[in-house]
């Protein structure tokens, strides 16, 4: 989610004129908030480019609004915590229950907007 934002981003609208080093940003104007120009953002996440999931654990916070793949604020994803609980569902029952490889390891990423697997992530399945 961090790596690859299901959502590339949401809308917002300017409440006031924003200046922001030499750009303004008009009152009125419509925003697109890129949720990767904090997710690869050195300055939020140590060495961005790598996946290490211990970056989330214990008290390792990060800055408020630099990790928000669901959004933020009242207009926020409310469907967050009912992906969040079906997807840890569906990892813990990966990895307790199956040996897995992933066929292509070096898979392409295509899409635009949204990332997509070239190949669909064929995996191998092996019951325990
Ligand atoms: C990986 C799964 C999902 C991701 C990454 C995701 C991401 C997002 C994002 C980024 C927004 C815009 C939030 C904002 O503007 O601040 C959003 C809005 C929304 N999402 Fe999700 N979402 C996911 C799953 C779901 C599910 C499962 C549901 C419903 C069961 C859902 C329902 C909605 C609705 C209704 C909105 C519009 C909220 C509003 O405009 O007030 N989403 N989602």
């Amino acid at each position: 989610m961090r790596l690859y934002s299901a959502a590339p981003g949401a809308f917002r609208e300017a409440k006031t004129n924003i200046t922001y080093e030499d750009f303004t940003i008009p009152k009125g104007w419509k925003i697109f908030w890129a949720f990767i120009g904090t997710n690869k953002n050195p300055i939020c996440f140590d060495e961005p480019e790598s996946f290490d999931p211990s970056r989330f654990e214990g008290n390792n916070v990060h800055a408020p609004y630099c990790y928000i793949p669901f959004g933020a604020g009242p207009r926020s994803c409310p469907g967050k915590d009912y992906t969040r609980f079906v997807i840890l569902t569906f990892i813990h029952n990966l990895v307790t229950k199956f040996k897995w490889d992933v066929m292509i390891l070096d898979e392409k990423v295509s899409g635009a907007l949204v990332p997509i697997p070239a190949e669909g992530v064929p995996i191998r399945l092996y019951k325990l």
